[in-house]
């Protein structure tokens, strides 16, 4: 597993104001509200342990009157109410609204931005994981990052005022302050970073949980669970992963242990009992202290230990949301190479060609899956691209879509790079069915329009599925085309078979009225009689268009104008299915291996029609 790189502190520091900068942006007054709160949660513990108490031995040993005491207190008691009321607002109503709108306006920019970064992006792994860490819980981490850093300051100020206090009761007695101080930063330090390597060397083992986790109660795999033994494999991956947690405990406990002991020893016992010892000592023995001073010592000691306690968990608490922060800073902050909302041209609606000129591309940095390609279609023609698995089909179409753009050449449209035109107009050019179809949890109309939608796109919808072949199906619904699809998000939605979700899907490509269709394998889940219907489908609908399809059923592709045939991102072969066939190459004989096969579903075809 990769480290995650140390933050250094200054940068730490960035990422922290960052945080407040954006937070501020989103609410300003769930910043102000944040700082407030904990303002005066310090303000109450550092009166109440020092000021109140010294007022009153004061004022005891001064023989005030009773209703100067109960004045004071009334005073005190009144204002501490008002911000019980203020906190009860602030927690109960403001925070809860503001977390929402946190949650809206965070995660607007978190959505825009994983829409807008280019598809590479999350194909590298380090940056996916920046970008499932940043997305976890962003709000709720924000929000902390802004308390907790209020809690650094104001437990500063606090830490200050309550030492003071105790540097002028008793000058040495300050120095007990110390045993706190190396409790927390030292000990507890060296037991946070043990803690943190120990859940880091957890992790590989609690991730194998989680997957065994998942296997067991995702539907996918409940078929193959009840159907083969890999259950039992599952189970001794579960106990592999449990042993390695034993061990990771194990190899921990001591190292762990030690310093957490050393750190309750000096940030509890010993400045609590040596404080003690040491005013019973100057108050008893020496006769240097009051006992009313002794009281006062005491109170603030107890309450200088807690604010240290508190000032050493927000700055350990800062440091830990360092990661956190520093991966939604670079998330937000990371520039895109293919920026969806890139401007440029407007593309003619007529296309007159495209064009592939000496193109190379690697999903990998110099592992080039297409190989100086280049080929071009002139007019509205219907073109196949052909060949083996693996041999670079999908990739050229989405080069097409500019999801990537190649490492060497170029791609035209109309004579022009297709890098000159505005994203977001030159896809509109296009409608596609891939292969590894996805269908949405919206209605089966939302799925074909890919939108909202009217009651005018009905007709539009209707004539789509019935050219997809799955219209009457769709009829045999509760509520036809406005059926949801999955469960999702409804009990009642349809749950259609593979083949029935694909014709969905390829529906979308024929309500789209765009000048190029495009359709990747859009029967790889079809029977051969549906796959047949669909091609004459495809066919028809493509009449006047520009339409590109890969099949690995060559059946389907003896009509298309013009054929692709290839092999590891390079053409080997192109013409007419006629002249491909007449070559007698690697397509004629792909052709005749299969033949057989169409030859029977032909005649089935016309058995059924
Ligand atoms: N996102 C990706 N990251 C890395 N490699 C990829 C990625 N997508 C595809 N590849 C690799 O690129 C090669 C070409 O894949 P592509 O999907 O273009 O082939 P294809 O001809 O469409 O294959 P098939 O007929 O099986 O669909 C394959 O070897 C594949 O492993």
């Amino acid at each position: 597993m990769k480290k995650q790189p140390e933050i250094k502190k200054t940068r730490a520091l960035k990422n922290n104001l960052y945080c407040v900068r954006l937070m501020w942006d989103i609410s300003r007054g769930a910043v102000i509200h944040a700082g407030l709160m904990t303002a005066f949660n310090y303000i109450a513990w550092v009166f109440y342990s020092a000021f109140f108490i010294k007022y009153l031995v004061g004022a005891l040993n001064r023989a005030d009157s009773f209703s100067d005491i109960f004045r004071y207190i009334l005073l005190a008691g009144g204002f501490f109410m008002a911000t019980a009321i203020y906190y009860a607002y602030v927690e109960g109503a403001y925070i809860p609204m503001a977390g929402v709108k946190v949650y809206h306006k965070l995660y607007r920019k978190l959505y825009q931005k994983a829409r807008n970064v280019e598809l590479r992006c999350f194909e590298d792994s380090s940056f996916y994981n920046k970008y499932t860490l940043a997305v976890d819980g962003a709000n709720e981490k924000l929000i902390q990052v802004i308390i907790n850093l209020f809690g650094i300051i104001c437990g500063a100020i606090a830490a200050t005022v309550v030492f003071t206090q105790m540097f002028h009761i008793d000058k040495t007695a300050v120095l007990f302050v110390f045993f706190p101080i190396i409790g927390n930063f030292v000990f507890g330090y060296i037991y946070n970073k043990y803690l943190f390597n120990r859940d880091r060397a957890m992790a590989p083992y609690k991730r194998r949980i989680e997957y065994v986790n998942r296997v067991m109660y995702l539907a996918d795999y409940s078929k193959e669970m009840r159907l083969s033994n890999v259950f039992y494999l599952m189970k001794y991956k579960y106990l592999k992963a449990i042993d390695g947690i034993f061990d990771v405990v194990d190899q921990y406990a001591f190292k762990i242990n030690l310093p957490l002991w050393f750190r309750n020893y000096f940030t509890f016992t010993i400045i609590f009992e040596g404080v003690l010892l040491y005013g019973a000592y100057r108050t008893i023995v020496g006769k240097t202290m009051s006992l009313s001073e002794l009281a006062v010592l005491s109170s603030i000691m107890v309450s200088a230990t807690w604010i240290l306690i508190r000032f050493a968990e927000n700055i350990l608490e800062s440091m830990k949301q360092g990661l956190f922060i520093e991966n939604l800073r670079t998330f937000l902050e990371y520039e895109e190479n293919l920026p969806e909302d890139y401007d440029g041209l407007t593309p003619e609606p007529e296309i007159t060609s495209i064009e592939f000129r000496n193109v190379s591309f690697g999903y990998k940095k110099e592992e080039y899956i297409i190989k100086n390609l280049s080929f071009r279609i002139e007019g509205k023609k219907s073109i196949a691209l052909v060949g083996h698995n693996g041999a670079g089909k999908t990739t050229i179409i989405k080069l097409l879509f500019r999801l990537y753009d190649p490492d060497e050449g170029e791609i035209l449209l109309n004579d022009k790079n297709i890098k000159e035109y505005n994203l977001k107009a030159y896809r509109s050019l296009f409608a596609a069915a891939f292969q590894d179809y996805k269908v949405f949890a919206l209605s089966i109309k939302e799925n074909v329009l890919m939108r909202k939608g009217t009651p005018k796109d009905d007709t539009l919808v209707i004539e789509a599925l019935k050219k997809a072949g799955v219209y009457d199906k769709v009829m045999t619904l509760p509520d036809g085309i406005n059926t949801n699809l999955t469960k999702e998000f409804d009990e009642q939605g349809a749950q259609l078979s593979g083949g029935e979700f694909q014709k969905i899907v390829v529906a979308r490509a024929f309500a789209k009225n765009v000048p190029i269709k495009v359709f990747d394998e859009p029967s790889s889940a079809l029977d051969p009689i549906a796959e047949y219907d669909l091609y004459e489908s495809i066919l028809k609908d493509s009449f006047g268009k520009t339409m590109i399809f890969i099949s690995h059923r060559l059946s389907s592709v003896r009509n298309a104008d013009m054929v692709y045939m290839l092999e590891k991102g390079t053409i080997i072969e192109q013409g007419s299915h006629i002249e491909l066939m007449d070559l007698h190459g690697a397509y004629a004989d792909m052709y005749q291996k299969q033949a057989k096969n169409y030859l029977a579903v032909e005649s089935l075809r016309e058995v059924t029609a």
